[in-house]
C-alpha cells in the first residue's frame, strides 16, 4: 500500500438527478465518521445539473465530503452550446474534474490534444483533474496496454509545469474492464500503475512522481477493493457503478475493513 492519501471518488456518470443526489450525499455523510476522511479522502463526480444542489448541502452541513465535476470546456467562455466552463465549476467550489473519461473518448471522438487542453483548462480555474487513461480489451489483448496508456498520459500532460502536474491525479481504467464486472488483476493494474509512475518520473522526476496519485477504474466493488488498495502503485479508486449505492461506496471507502 502507499503512503499517499488515498482518494476515493465516485463516478456516478448520468444517474441521480438533482434530489435524489442530495438524498445520496446525505446518505454518504450520515454514514462516513470523522476518522473516515483522516485516512481517505471522498469525492464525488455527479452530473453538471446536481452541483449546485450538492455544494449548498455540503457548504450548509460543514461536509467533509469532496465533489467534482465529470468533464469540462477547454475554453474559458463563449459560444460553445452545451459547454460548461472550468470558471463556472470553480464557482460552484468544485474541487476535482474528470478529464478524458473513456466514455468521452469514445463518444464524444475526445483527442489527447483535447485532453491536454481541459488538463490545462482545469489548473487555469484552481481544479484539480483526474487524468483518465487506460486501453480497450483489443489493444491489451496485442499486448500494447501498457504503450497505449502511457502514450495517453504524456499527451495529457503536455507542457505541464512540474508545478501543476505533481498534484494530477491519473485514473487508469482499462476500457473493458468498465462496467463489464470484468476486473483487471490487482497485479496487472499495478504493472500498468508503476508504469505511469514511471513515466511520469521520466517526464518531471522522481519527486514529481512520487507526489502523484494514480486511482485504478473498472469494476470496484467492496469485494475486490483491498486487493487493489494492496498494490504500491495504486492509490485511490474511480468507481463507476458501485458508488450509485451509498452502503456499498462507504465499504470501498472503508476498504482496509474489508
Ligand atoms: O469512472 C469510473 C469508471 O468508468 C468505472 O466504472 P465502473 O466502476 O462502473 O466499472
Amino acid at each position: 500500500m502507499s503512503t499517499r492519501t488515498p482518494l476515493m471518488a465516485g463516478n456516478w456518470k448520468m444517474n441521480l438527478n438533482h434530489l435524489e443526489a442530495i438524498a445520496h450525499v446525505q446518505k454518504l455523510a450520515f454514514a462516513l465518521a470523522d476518522k473516515d476522511y483522516e485516512a481517505v479522502e471522498v469525492a464525488v463526480l455527479p452530473p453538471f445539473t446536481d452541483l449546485r444542489s450538492v455544494q449548498t448541502l455540503v457548504d450548509g452541513d460543514k461536509l467533509k465530503i469532496k465533489y467534482g465535476a465529470q468533464d469540462l470546456s477547454a475554453h474559458d467562455s463563449g459560444a460553445y452550446t452545451g459547454e460548461i466552463s472550468g470558471s463556472m465549476l470553480a464557482k460552484l467550489k468544485c474541487t476535482y474534474v474528470a478529464v478524458g473519461h473513456s466514455e468521452r473518448r469514445q463518444y464524444h471522438a475526445e483527442t489527447d490534444e483535447l485532453v491536454n487542453a481541459k488538463v490545462k483548462a482545469a489548473y487555469r480555474h484552481g481544479l484539480t483533474p483526474i487524468l483518465c487513461v487506460g486501453e480497450e480489451l483489443d489493444v491489451r489483448e496485442a499486448g500494447n496496454h501498457v504503450s497505449h496508456t502511457l502514450a495517453q498520459v504524456e499527451g495529457g500532460l503536455k507542457d505541464l509545469p512540474a508545478e501543476q502536474a505533481e498534484t494530477v491525479v491519473i485514473a487508469y481504467e482499462p476500457v473493458w474492464a468498465i462496467g463489464t464486472g470484468k476486473v483487471c488483476g490487482a497485479e496487472d493494474a499495478q504493472e500498468v500503475c508503476a508504469a505511469i509512475r514511471g513515466k511520469i518520473a521520466e517526464l518531471y522526476s522522481q519527486d514529481v512522481a512520487a507526489k502523484v496519485r494514480i486511482q485504478y477504474g473498472g469494476s470496484v466493488k467492496s469485494g475486490n477493493v483491498a486487493e487493489i488498495m494492496a498494490q504500491a502503485d495504486i492509490d485511490g479508486a474511480l468507481v463507476g457503478g458501485a458508488s450509485l449505492d451509498a452502503d456499498e461506496f462507504v465499504k470501498i471507502v472503508r476498504f482496509r475493513d474489508q
